[in-house]
């Protein structure tokens, strides 16, 4: 099987105040193409086991495989280089550089990696912004757009060193209706247009439901896959 991101076995406890067993025997696989939820009650685990798939958390027992490579164990600077080149991460908050004008703030990820000139960056950023109906605010200051438009931004630079999966922490937590149905929109599109894979943590049961797959969490586990 072709596993863009595949967990097997994961394990993580907190230690402090107590040890507490937060991940059990997490093991499942996000396929090429595929736009996955996970799902499950607050506290059950979901934004600990994201922020190890996603490559910044390595305290947990287990393997984390990235388009079938392991992962797990590597170096932080390896890991940086890694997530930066595979994963594109949209949170619930946007984290845009307020001072920064939109462009700017969508190319940052691109010249951290360095691997393409200035020109060709800003050239996909646009490219990037023109895709989400945005390419008319690249020159806007990010601190003066609408909370819609930002979070669209902010798929935009997740985007923008085109990456083997878009993960998502409630990326549609902070919007109204009007805007989280853009959100799904552009995930869907993505999916059926590049075959992007997406693994996406949310509340939203209307989200979820329209996604290929859910996964559902308790108590740690993954109960349904
Ligand atoms: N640093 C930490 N130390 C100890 N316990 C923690 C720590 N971070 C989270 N927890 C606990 O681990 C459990 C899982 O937390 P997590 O944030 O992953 O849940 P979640 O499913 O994402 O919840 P929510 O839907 O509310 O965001 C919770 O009981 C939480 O209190």
């Amino acid at each position: 099987m072709n596993f863009v991101l595949e967990a097997k076995n994961i394990n993580k406890h907190f230690h402090k105040p107590k040890d507490f067993h937060v991940l059990k025997n997490i093991s499942f696989g996000v396929k090429q193409g595929e736009f996955a939820s996970i799902m499950g009650k607050s506290g059950s685990g979901k934004s600990t086991l994201l922020y190890i798939l996603s490559t910044m958390d390595t305290d947990y027992t287990g393997e984390l495989h990235l388009n079938d490579q392991l992962v797990t164990g590597k170096s932080q600077k390896e890991l940086s280089r890694i997530r930066n080149r595979n994963i594109g991460f949209v949170f619930q908050f946007h984290y845009l550089l307020s001072e920064f004008s939109v462009l700017e703030n969508v190319m940052l990820p691109a010249k951290k990696l360095a691997e393409k000139s200035h020109a060709e960056i800003e050239k996909n950023a646009k490219q990037k912004l023109e895709m989400l109906h945005i390419g008319h605010l690249a020159n806007q200051r990010a601190s003066r757009i609408s909370g819609g438009e930002k979070q669209r931004v902010a798929i935009a630079r997740a985007l923008i060193n085109d990456p083997a999966i878009l993960m998502g922490d409630e990326p549609t937590g902070n919007l109204d209706s009007h805007n989280s149905e853009n959100v799904f929109n552009i995930f869907k599109n993505l999916k059926e247009q590049q075959g992007l894979s997406l693994l996406v943590v949310t509340h939203d049961v209307d989200f979820a439901n329209r996604t290929d797959r859910i996964i559902e969490m308790e108590d740690g586990m993954i109960i349904r896959h």
